[in-house]
This record gives C-alpha cells, sequence and structure tokens, in this order.
C-alpha cells in the first residue's frame, strides 16, 4: 500500500474520533452530573433529598436529586444497599450500566468499528492509528497549571528539594545568570524507585518558579508512525519556547533512550530518532533561555549515556524511598484534611511502613478514608488504617473464605508462623510487627511483615538471616506435614532466596570459595559462563535450608503456638507475636 493511502486512512479515522468525541462530550455536558462524594449522598438520602437512584453493579452509580440535580458517586455494592434505598422512599431503577457506561459502552463500540474498518484497508496502518489517536488525547492536556504544586506538597526528599530550589531562581531570572556568564544545566535527570514523587517534584519547580509545565511520557513514543515520535519533540519544544520560560517533563525517559548494547536490546530506529530530535532540541535553545528539562527514570543504569553527557542531563538527582521520619511527613501531609480519629498515631504507621513509597503511604491514608466513609463513622481510626494497610499490601481481603479448606488455612498458619519465627530467632534485633493468614484477592494466601534494624550497610550475616527467613515458611510445611506434603506456597520465598544467594556470590564477593569476582562483569563482557556461579549457589542455599530447618525443629514448641494462635485469629500483632516467641 502507498503511503499516500495509509495518511488517507488516518485521515479518516483522526476526523471520525474527532466527531465522535466531540459527541460524547456533548452528551457528557448535557447530563451534567455531579461528583458527589458516598458520605455526601448518605446525608442527601438521610435529608430525603434523593429521587432516583440507577443501581447496577458497575464502580460508580448515578441518580437524580429532587431539585431536578444529577449525581455520580462510588457504589458501594453492599448486600442490602437496594433494600436501604427503597425503606428511605428511593426510586430504583435496575440497569445493567449507568447512562456513563452505555455512552462508553457506544463510544468504544465506534472505535472498534472504525478500528475494524481501518484493519481490513490496513492492519498497520490501524495500529499506527490507534496510536495516534491516544497520542492526540494526552496532547490536550500537556500544559496543565490548574492547580499549582509546590514544594510544600512533597513531604521529604530534602535533598532533592534544596537541589531543585537553585533552579527556581535561575527560571525566575535566567537573564541574572547570564550577566554573571553562568551556564545553568539544560536538562535535570530524576532518578529513583516509582512512586517517590518525582513528578510531584518537576511540578512543584515549575509551581515555584511561576511557570508554565509540560509533561509527555517517553512510553507514548514507542511504536509511533515512522517519523512521528520526532515531530512531536519538535512540536513540544515550540509550545515550551512560545511561552518563553517553562518546564518540561519527559517521564519514563528509558523508553526513549535505552541503553544500545550492540545490536540487540537497544532502541529501535525509531525511538533513536526520536532520542536524537530531543537531543538537537535541547542543544538548539539558547542558554539563558529560561526553559529546563526535566525527566524521570526508574533505572538511571540502563539510560543510554548521549542522554548523560555535559549540557544534556548533566545534573542528576536521586529521589530515594522515604525514609521514618520522611514517612511521618508524607502521612501527616496526607492526613491533613483528614478526620484522624485522636487514637490514630502517625509515628507508629511510619515505623511499620519500611520500603514504602511516598504513592502508597498516600494510596494508605486514602483507603483508610474511604473505609471509614463507607462505614459512616465520624473518624479515621487507627483500626481503619490497619485494615488499609493490608489492602495496600496485598489487595482486598477475600471476603467469601468459604471455599479455602480447613487444611490450606492450617497449611498457611504454619507457613507464615515459620517465616515468624525464623525472622525472630536469626536476630534480636529483627521485629515482626504483623503476621495474617487472611487470604487476599489478589491471590495472596498471607504474610509475615518483619522490619529488620536500620543500617546503611547490609552485612553478609544480614543477607544470610534474610534468606534463611524466605525459608522459614517451608521449612516449617516440612517440618510439620513431611517431605512428601510441601506445597507450592513457597514458590515466591524461594525466588527471593535464589536472588539473594546469586548476589551474594556473584556481586557481593562474599563467598570464599567463588572469591571476589563480580560475575555481572565477567556475562557482560561474555567471559566464560555461569555454571561456577549457579552450583556454588545452589550448595550455599541447601546449606542455608538446613540451618533453617534446625533453627525450627529446635523451636517447634514456639512454632506450633504461633500457628495456633493464628488460626485462631488470622491476624497477630506485634505484642502478641513477642509474647509467644520470646517466653521461655
Ligand atoms: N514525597 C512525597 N510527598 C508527598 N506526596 C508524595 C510524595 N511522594 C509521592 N507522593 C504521592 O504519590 C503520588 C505519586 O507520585 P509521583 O507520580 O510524583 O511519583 P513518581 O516518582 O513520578 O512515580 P513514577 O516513577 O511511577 O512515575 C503523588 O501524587 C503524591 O500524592
Ligand atoms: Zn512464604
Amino acid at each position: 500500500m502507498k503511503l499516500d493511502k495509509k495518511v488517507k486512512v488516518l485521515m479518516i479515522v483522526i476526523i471520525s474520533m474527532a466527531l465522535i468525541s466531540g459527541i460524547f462530550v456533548y452528551i457528557n455536558k448535557e447530563n451534567q452530573y455531579k461528583e458527589t462524594s458516598y458520605k455526601i449522598f448518605l446525608e442527601y438520602v438521610n435529608k430525603n433529598m434523593v429521587e432516583r437512584v440507577d443501581l447496577s453493579d458497575e464502580p460508580r452509580i448515578t441518580g437524580k436529586l429532587k431539585n431536578g440535580e444529577y449525581f455520580i458517586t462510588d457504589n458501594p455494592r453492599t448486600e442490602n444497599f437496594k433494600e436501604y434505598l427503597l425503606k428511605n422512599n428511593i426510586k430504583v431503577i435496575e440497569t445493567n450500566g449507568s447512562l456513563v457506561t452505555l455512552q462508553s459502552v457506544f463510544f468504544f463500540l465506534v472505535i472498534g468499528a472504525v478500528g475494524v474498518a481501518a484493519y481490513f484497508m490496513n492492519n498497520n496502518a490501524s495500529k499506527q492509528a490507534q496510536k495516534e489517536i491516544e497520542i492526540m488525547s494526552d496532547m490536550e492536556d500537556i500544559e496543565n497549571n490548574s492547580n499549582v504544586v509546590t514544594f510544600a506538597d512533597v513531604a521529604g526528599n530534602e535533598e532533592a528539594k534544596e537541589s531543585l530550589n537553585e533552579l527556581v531562581d535561575f527560571l525566575k531570572n535566567p537573564e541574572k545568570y547570564g550577566r554573571y556568564g553562568a551556564r545553568m544545566p539544560r536538562g535535570v535527570l530524576l532518578y529513583g524507585p516509582p512512586g517517590t514523587g518525582k513528578t510531584l517534584l518537576a511540578k512543584a519547580l515549575a509551581g515555584e518558579a511561576k511557570v508554565p509545565f509540560f509533561a509527555v511520557s517517553g512510553s507514548d513514543f514507542i511504536q509511533v508512525y515512522a517519523g512521528l515520535g520526532a515531530s512531536r519533540i519538535r512540536s513540544l519544544f515550540s509550545k515550551a519556547k512560545q511561552k518563553g520560560k517553562s518546564v518540561v517533563f519527559i517521564d519514563e525517559i528509558d523508553a526513549l533512550g535505552k541503553k544500545r548494547r550492540g545490536n540487540v536490546g537497544g532502541g529501535s530506529e525509531e525511538s533513536d530518532r526520536t532520542l536524537n530530535a530531543l537531543l538537537t532540541e535541547m542543544s538548539g535553545f539558547r542558554e539563558n533561555e529560561g526553559i529546563i528539562v526535566v525527566a524521570a527514570t526508574n533505572r538511571i543504569d540502563t539510560l543510554d549515556e548521549a542522554l548523560l553527557r555535559p549540557g544534556r542531563f548533566d545534573r542528576q538527582i536521586e529521589v530515594g524511598l522515604p525514609d521514618i521520619n520522611a514517612r511521618y511527613r508524607i502521612l501527616k501531609l496526607h492526613g491533613e484534611k483528614k478526620p484522624l480519629a485522636p487514637d490514630v498515631d502517625l509515628k507508629k504507621v511510619a515505623q511499620e511502613t519500611v520500603y514504602f513509597s511516598g504513592a502508597k503511604l498516600e494510596n494508605l491514608m486514602n483507603e483508610s478514608a474511604m473505609m471509614a466513609a463507607r462505614e459512616n463513622e465520624d473518624f479515621i481510626t487507627m483500626n481503619h488504617i490497619n485494615r488499609a494497610y493490608y489492602t495496600v499490601l496485598v489487595g482486598e481481603e477475600k471476603k467469601d473464605r468459604s471455599c479455602i479448606s480447613a487444611k490450606d488455612k492450617e497449611i498457611t498458619a504454619y507457613h507464615e508462623a515459620g517465616h515468624a519465627l525464623v525472622t525472630k530467632m536469626v536476630s534480636t534485633l529483627n521485629r515482626v510487627t504483623k503476621v495474617s493468614i487472611i487470604p487476599s484477592t489478589k491471590g495472596m494466601g498471607g504474610f509475615s511483615m518483619n522490619i529488620p534494624p536500620n543500617r546503611m550497610y547490609q552485612r553478609k550475616k544480614d543477607i544470610v538471616d534474610n534468606i534463611m527467613i524466605a525459608l522459614g515458611g517451608r521449612a516449617a510445611e516440612e517440618i510439620i506435614f513431611g517431605k512428601e506434603n510441601i506445597t507450592t506456597g513457597a514458590s515466591n520465598d524461594l525466588k527471593k532466596a535464589t536472588e539473594m544467594t546469586l548476589s551474594m556470590v556473584g556481586s557481593f564477593g562474599m563467598d570464599e570459595e567463588a572469591g571476589l569476582i563480580n560475575y555481572e562483569v565477567l556475562l557482560e563482557n561474555k567471559i566464560g559462563n555461569n555454571d561456577e556461579l549457579v552450583k556454588r549457589a545452589g550448595k550455599l542455599i541447601d546449606g542455608f535450608y538446613e540451618e533453617t530447618m534446625d533453627i525450627v525443629t529446635k523451636n517447634i514448641d514456639r512454632l506450633q503456638k504461633l500457628a495456633a494462635e493464628l488460626l485462631e485469629k488470622e491476624m497477630l500483632e506485634e505484642k502478641e507475636i513477642n509474647e509467644i516467641i520470646l517466653q521461655d
């Protein structure tokens, strides 16, 4: 098929999309469902203000008030919700989906039809067209200064904030820096685990300097219609230049600028072209124009070095997981506008949320608020937070547990008790803050939450301890139920133990027999193979398992007691666990 025909197909698709989304927006405007929190909705019911509710299985439900207004709120999906409504004299209309979902079904049907039509004309064109459409839709919200974010909205991350703060003055008075002949960085790279506030920091930089914020994501550029990625980059920068001073944010930059390793694994031709366009644009604007490009990635080690050269993303700022103080501040920040009960101890919550990112902490506070609202409580209590903690960590509690046999429950109880027991036995400094055998909807049987002491470095002993903790579940299963009856429940534990053992031997030089050689370097340079490493790690892990079995066997009374308590209460708190384990 010739290119001009492809372009025609694309045009048709884009025009029909524009028409359809026009209709869609129009319909939506007509109805104007007012966003209403569930709590307010209940107030409306109590005040006898609700005329009708459209009941469905959807997560959101709609309805009409007696004053003629339409509203939309969360569907509580409780069993007697309908009865509750009827008792309050409200008309209930059962639908197989609210109007809004009907609209979207219609919407998607039409997209589907257009897509299929395009498919018949040309498979490739349709794929690209779909992508184009996605890109079109997110072009619109590129610029977004409606709710200004400032550094006050970012808790913790003090070093990153300080580093970015220097740039605020530059963004405000670029001329001043020009006068002194100072060269400001064009690009800033924020790197660190997901959800640690990188996007938030970039927004805050723009917010503090009171300049516009333009955002795109590297993943939007994957497999774009040939040449489109590059032209999109150019149009993004020309937009930014029009505004003069601004912050351009590129999330997931690794999708664009992956390290090129020979010919394999690296970026495609297309992403190379996009990356080159980005680099050209970055060196294209004058030094003191007042545009700063901020990029974010979860993995700085996979980035193409071309991106990190001077004059590009030469200022690199790590945005790490929050420590206990930062966690406390993040929790406080997200608890500010929420009615917290006096018994809520955010310091304690901060202690128990090791490895939680800012996003997870925000999620924890939000889940707690949702629970309190669902239960029509006046305040968010510690109990809500504890339950939300569970949800954030492993997913919703499975409500219907009738299908879980007594035997499965027993196995889970011994397995988790095994982890907890070994945690406390290998080091008295380890804390076990919760053990649970409540199954989650994500398919998790239970968990044992332990907090290692805060240390900058991990010692060899710490790693070995952690390997044995991971093996504790399987060891308990084998000792109680016998070699033939061990289960698949330990597969995740074995994965962790294997990873730790491999790094111990292959990366950290912590095994005398294997020596100090780093296997990653060898494999990267295609020297030798990893047979030796695998053999040695396998032998070590078997040894650790034997030791773990020893620990569990010697403490079998404690294991029995823990498991019995777990079977009775389903969830044990730190105090209860310590009482059982530390008795003599
Ligand atoms: N330090 C923090 N202070 C306050 N809130 C935070 C912090 N870190 C994360 N959050 C909360 O988490 C949300 C998500 O964070 P954000 O999107 O900035 O993370 P990110 O590092 O860009 O993640 P990703 O790498 O997944 O894109 C924020 O909107 C905010 O509510
Ligand atoms: Zn386990």
